[in-house]
């Protein structure tokens, strides 16, 4: 029935997943199925559709991002490319060995040691004692094991545990390489060597599927992006366009949810590197925010804009006076040298009205959404001490 593909080669064909609605927490339109199929005289089982119709067809070196909302689908997607789960309907055809990063304990065994996991890691594969061994050291080595090598995995931390998972996945030559959300449990300096070496591995001809809600990451590593909405392909393309498509939704959705019922709203926001793209800030570079702000009020106004790391950590915060005069005011912050090192941050304004008569609101501080800024990282310290202080100082050293 199916044909003979190279090794590296993963398809899924016409692939369905469905988990009993009663296992997780019920959607309201899955409440309003489960009563009209009721009244229906329908006693059956409820179901929800984790997936439908997903036909992917990935070549071999192919290097894939899957990215989407919370419970789109791209784990579940994943973990039945591993065979850990099992389609409902459709045909899922993986060639070759495959190395696996899905959950952070996948695949270790807690009573063996560092030393007999990537012995029987690689037995798994179907790889040789001696081909396992020849990879050995790199693979202590990037785990930075050290002599816990010979001690039982259950003794190990989270993030050895980590650690080990990614090196045996990555070293043990797999020509399909899935890794998912889990380097974000490691600190700031590993998660950066395990880009690297995806990106090493995929240069070698390896098939990456990355699933990360690290757009920043998923962009330097993959080539193609698959953005899952609701369990089917919303867009299937070059990275680019579909890291685009992806952000935009999410702006439009913040859009969406924005205040109602106060005298302005932000109409649009646009956060602009050099070039006037909004998919390339770079660090030290210079930055062009653009607020479009509509409604009736007519009078000075103070502006606050600030921005944050995820939706809490502040890092700055800058204000300007304007002048509403009833209608749209469109307002530009240039910033000639951004100074946030590489990562993903939150945007906020608000706006408070000058003057004796209404010392008020006029749009609530909130969020209005995210931008990734590409450039380096401050990686050498923790990543607690990174969090501490987020800022990026352009400096040179001397000696
Ligand atoms: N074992 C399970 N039993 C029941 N429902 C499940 C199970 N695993 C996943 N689901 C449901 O399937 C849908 C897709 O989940 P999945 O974890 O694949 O999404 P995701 O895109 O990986 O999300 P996230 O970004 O939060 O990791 C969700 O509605 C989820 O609740």
């Amino acid at each position: 029935m199916s044909r003979d593909y190279p090794l590296g080669t993963i398809r899924t064909d016409q692939v369905w997943k469905r988990f009993r609605a009663d296992q997780q927490r019920m959607l309201l339109r899955d409440r309003v199925d489960q009563v009209a199929r009721r009244l229906r005289g329908d006693r059956g089982e409820d179901w929800r559709w984790a997936l439908r119709d997903i036909n992917l067809h990935i070549e071999p070196g192919e290097s894939v991002g899957l990215i989407g909302s919370n419970g789109s689908g791209k784990s579940t997607l994943l973990k039945m490319l591993t065979r850990v789960m099992y389609p409902y309907a459709g045909v899922i055809d993986v060639r070759g060995r495959i190395g696996a990063l899905i959950e952070i304990r996948a695949g270790i065994h807690p009573d063996l040691t560092g030393r007999e996991n990537i012995y029987l890691f690689g037995a798994l594969l179907g790889l040789k004692r001696r081909e396992v061994a020849g990879r050995f050291d790199d693979i202590v080595e990037f785990a930075r094991l050290g002599g816990a090598i010979d001690r039982q995995v259950k003794f190990y931390s989270s993030g050895m545990q980590m650690r080990l998972g990614f090196a045996v996945a990555a070293y043990l030559e797999p020509h399909v390489l899935l890794v998912d959300e889990v380097l974000a449990v490691g600190d700031a300096v590993f998660q950066q060597r395990c880009l690297d070496r995806m990106r090493e591995v995929a240069e070698q001809g390896t098939t990456i599927v990355f699933v990360s809600h690290d757009l920043p990451a998923v962009q330097s590593i993959c080539r193609r992006g698959v953005w899952l909405e609701q369990g089917t392909v919303r867009v299937d393309a070059g990275i680019k366009d579909a890291l685009a498509g992806y952000r935009d939704s999410i702006e439009a959705q913040s859009e969406a949810s924005a205040r109602t019922g106060e005298p302005l709203q932000l109409l649009k926001y646009e956060v602009r590197g050099e070039d006037d793209d909004a998919a390339t800030l770079h660090t030290d570079e210079p930055v062009t925010v653009e607020l479009t702000l509509a409604g009736d009020y007519r009078g000075d106004a103070t502006l606050h804009l600030g921005v944050s790391e995820g939706t809490s950590s502040p890092i700055f915060q800058i204000s300007h006076e304007i002048r509403m005069t009833g209608g749209d005011h469109k307002v530009a912050c240039v910033i000639p040298r951004l100074p946030l090192p590489r990562g993903r941050y939150t945007l906020w304004t608000g706006v408070y009205s000058i003057g004796k008569t209404d010392g008020g609101t006029l749009m609530s501080w909130h969020s209005a959404g995210q931008f990734d800024v590409f450039g380096p990282m401050l990686d050498t310290p923790p990543r607690a001490v990174v969090m501490a202080a987020p800022v990026f100082v352009p400096h040179q050293w001397e000696d």
